[in-house]
């Protein structure tokens, strides 16, 4: 696409953020809403509205070529990206749930739940990708210094015991002779066959005609069948009920397109590098003709000051100190408001200066109506982004909505820009050179002044504030100072506890959109979330703030997840594909992985202090905790005592509370039991638990198509996926992938030509492997009700309950009333 066609997308995505932010910053407050339904339907509609922004700004900023329209655009991306998660936190306070059902939202807006994804900015990749491909190679060539394997075996494999093994034997060595024997009873038959024929040639000589008659049958038969359904298949894909062969081909304009996009974002590059030469040149120019001038005038007009000052109150006035602005204090140019502001702050100390008591009592009293009112209604959070919106919006109104572009037909980037801005950093490096300066022919002038006087200067100059003043912080203690952050990474990777990530991406989690979400909250009940639901979830809490630096120091910061679920759900999976998405480190602190390392408690610190000292500098950064029970186990089991699987329980919430917004370190744990853990230490750990079920029907279908189709497979007629969706249920991912791999093996995909695929074929693996049983489900429902949020929700469905039940009941009596 051209660059007007990203202009113009960027334009219309300005367009909506602008109609937006009128709703969200109303001249007038809005109300605090009493309807806790009316004021999740205005978040859900906002959310999904700044989704959509999202995308647009997301899509733009990935091809615009132009440096500076970039810079704002990505300044808008961020904060749509904050502001989402916002709107996301928001929903999950008010309505005590991580997944939230917007089906209703986008039937009324007319859009597809593919435009509810949530993308995930290219630029968390393609801007780091140096970094990210340095800090790999260095981590392949530890690895390989080390001889560890880069890729661990697949999933599914696994060694087999020494009864299993000999069981295997005895089977592949019977079924061997039983197929020697079944060989030799075929030629036997065949042989006896071949007599008999032999016999009847010589005995009868058949009617000629009967068999050609018999050849046409079965020859006609045969073409007659294959046309129908020649002509049954082009039929389908005339109706578009099927796709025709032409589909599976990529379309040379798609090609093309590809193409076009990967030479725009080599442009970007080309642009970046002349707009930063430019920005040098247009420096040195700037400093070299306007300096000098811009220099004078500035000492002209503080020496008029001084002058004025000394006029008007017989002594030099003080110098502005450095921190408050220097001299830039005196002529700051200020707009009515601030004139205003400044005024009615100036009444208001005075005001305050008069006698308190009474009006104290007022604002009380005020006080309490207010929070009186505001527990009356629901009302928005206050936003930490919507200021840097309106701000980039304000920039692209002022600057390049009315743009004449019609000569930049290229997108260079604007000169005249460059100097505005970097006139005024000029004005600020030389500002400060002058203010040291003047500050020392002021000092100057006073002892000129007072000499005549023959008074001192003391009174007149005022005592810095020393830093002596400031409350000294207290600083952990680096226990590695001495040494450098690539021989830590190394020391973790030989340890193993930095690890390599397996490539798959956040789309390749497979799942369906729940469509039926808010229609079974409206009847009271729970829907379950589906996977393409906890993808979401994932997108948002893990990777957004992960890949995004002013995202994870304004938004809410999320610095623990917990992935619970069954086994197979794939939470490994979504683990390394957070770190797929962001370029992040893997560290493994499962209590598996750290048996035996470093030992003691001194150990331990070092472990601790060495693994968030490399994440946080190399930061983004994962780290995982498998099993994540085991740390909190309320009692250890006897066979894991050895493992000493709790010694991170004490010191791993101290660490925690060291990740501050901006750190890009997330901790995410995975659990199948979280039972058997202590609740509440588990809950003070991981401020999010999110509860990842097994797979529905739609989820499963697509998983099935998408697994034959990667295994080799081809997907046929003769495949019923529906009814294979409608057996498998109970079953998780992990093991369609086993019986996929189970059942698609070399030599039943060199027979799928002749044998296609059918759902039979995989009744039986799946037989064999054990589904997730319904106790087993229920009881991580009702663990999860016992958590925090759990537990808020319940609370709150009974208060509704206890609302409902009296309009009921009062129903119910005026029934009965009217029955009497
Ligand atoms: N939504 C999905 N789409 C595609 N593949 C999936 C999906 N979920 C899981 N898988 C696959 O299923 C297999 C098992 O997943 P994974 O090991 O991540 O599950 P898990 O929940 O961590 O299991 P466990 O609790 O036993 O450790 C992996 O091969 C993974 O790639």
């Amino acid at each position: 696409m051209s660059h007007s066609t990203y202009n113009k997308i960027w334009a219309d995505a300005q367009m909506e953020l602008k109609s937006l932010l009128t709703h969200e910053l109303p001249a007038e407050p809005l109300r605090p809403e009493k309807d806790r339904v009316m004021f999740f339907q205005r978040l859900a509609v906002l959310y999904v509205r700044y989704i959509q922004i999202f995308r647009h700004l997301e899509e733009a900023y990935d091809q615009i070529v132009h440096p500076q329209k970039r810079r704002i655009i990505r300044q808008l991306l961020d904060g749509v990206m904050g502001r989402v998660l916002e709107l996301k936190h928001e929903m999950v306070e008010k309505e005590f749930s991580e997944y939230h059902y917007m089906d209703d939202v986008i039937q009324d807006l007319k859009l597809t739940p593919e435009d509810l994804e949530i993308p995930i900015p290219r630029y968390f990749i393609r801007e780091n990708r140096t970094v990210l491909q340095e800090r790999s190679q260095m981590l392949s060539s530890i690895l390989k210094s080390i001889g560890v394997e880069e890729q661990p075996k697949p999933v599914g494999v696994r060694s087999l015991n020494f009864e299993e093994a000999i069981k295997m034997i005895q089977v592949s060595e019977r079924a061997r002779q039983g197929r020697l024997r079944a060989r030799f009873m075929k030629e036997i038959r065949q042989d006896e066959e071949r007599q008999r024929r032999a016999k009847d040639r010589n005995k009868e000589s058949t009617a000629l005609d009967e068999a050609a008659v018999c050849i046409q049958k079965v020859w006609r038969g045969f073409l007659q069948r294959k046309k129908i359904k020649e002509e049954r298949e082009d039929e389908l894909i005339f109706l578009g009920m099927n796709f025709g062969p032409d589909h599976f081909q990529l379309n040379p304009s798609i090609l093309a397109a590809q193409e076009n996009q990967a030479s725009r974002q080599k442009k970007q590059d080309d642009y970046e590098e002349d707009f930063q030469k430019s920005i040098m040149s247009i420096i040195e120019k700037l400093r070299d003709m306007e300096g000098p001038d811009l220099k004078e005038s500035m000492k002209e007009q503080i020496r008029q000051w001084f002058i004025e000052c000394h006029d008007a109150t017989g002594t030099f006035p003080d110098y502005p100190e450095e921190e408050d602005g220097g001299s830039a204090l005196i002529f700051a140019e200020k707009t009515p408001q601030q004139l205003l502001e400044e005024v009615a702050a100036k009444e208001e100390e005075e005001a305050n200066k008069k006698p308190k008591g009474k009006e104290e009592k007022k604002d009380k009293g005020k006080k309490d109506k207010g929070e009186e009112e505001e527990e009356v209604g629901l009302k928005m959070m206050p936003s930490a982004f919507l200021s840097d919106l309106e701000t980039g919006c304000g920039t692209y109104q002022a600057v390049w909505q009315n743009r004449d572009e019609s000569k930049n037909f290229n997108q260079w980037h604007e000169v005249e820009l460059i100097k505005e801005e970097k006139r005024k950093d000029l004005e600020y490096e030389i500002r400060l050179q002058v203010d040291e300066l003047m500050r020392q022919e002021l000092a100057h002038w006073k002892l000129a002044v007072d000499k005549d006087k023959g008074g001192n200067t003391k009174g007149n100059t005022k005592k810095k504030k020393g830093p002596k003043n400031e409350k000294k912080k207290k600083k952990e203690k680096d226990l590695t100072a001495d040494r450098s952050i690539e021989s830590l990474f190394h020391e973790l990777v030989e340890q193993g506890l930095l690890k390599q990530s397996k490539a798959v991406r956040l789309e390749d989690y497979i799942g369906e959109y729940n469509y039926l979400g808010t229609t079974l909250r409206q009847t009271d009940i729970e829907p379950m979330p589906s996977l393409s639901d906890v993808r979401q979830v994932i997108a948002l809490n893990a990777v957004l703030p992960l890949g995004c630096q002013v995202v994870h120091e304004k938004a809410p910061l999320v610095k623990a997840i917990l992935l619970a679920g069954p086994a197979g759900v794939g939470k490994k999976m979504l683990v390394h594909a957070i770190c797929q998405e962001t370029g992040a480190n893997l560290f493994d602190l499962s209590p598996l992985n750290l048996a035996g390392k470093y030992p003691g408690k001194n150990g331990l610190q070092m472990m601790l202090h060495v693994v968030f000292k490399v994440a946080k500098q190399l930061h983004p950064s994962v780290i995982w905790i498998g099993d994540a029970e085991k740390m909190f186990y309320k009692k250890v089991p006897k066979e894991e005592k050895e493992l000493d699987p709790r010694r991170l329980k004490k010191d791993l919430p101290k660490m925690l509370k060291s990740i501050k917004g901006g750190d890009r370190v997330l901790i995410v744990g995975t659990t199948q039991d979280p039972g058997s853990a202590d609740l509440k230490s588990l809950c003070k750990v991981y401020s999010k638990i999110i509860l990842i079920p097994r797979p529905d029907y739609a989820s499963r279908y697509v998983m099935w198509r998408e697994l034959i189709k990667k295994a080799g497979g081809e997907v046929t007629d003769s495949l019923d996926l529906s009814c294979l969706a409608k057996i498998s249920d109970g079953y998780t991912q992990g093991h369609m992938v086993q019986v996929v791999r189970a059942i698609l093996t070399e030599h039943r995909l060199q027979q799928l030509a002749k044998r296609p695929l059918t759902a039979a074929e995989f009744v039986s693996p799946l037989a064999k492997t054990d589904p997730i049983f319904h106790d087993e489900e229920e009881a991580l429902k009702h663990w999860y009700a016992k958590t925090p949020l759990g537990k808020k929700r319940a609370k709150a469905a009974s208060e509704k309950d206890e609302e409902e039940a009296p309009v009921k009941s009062g129903k119910k009596s005026a029934e009965n009333t009217k029955k009497k």
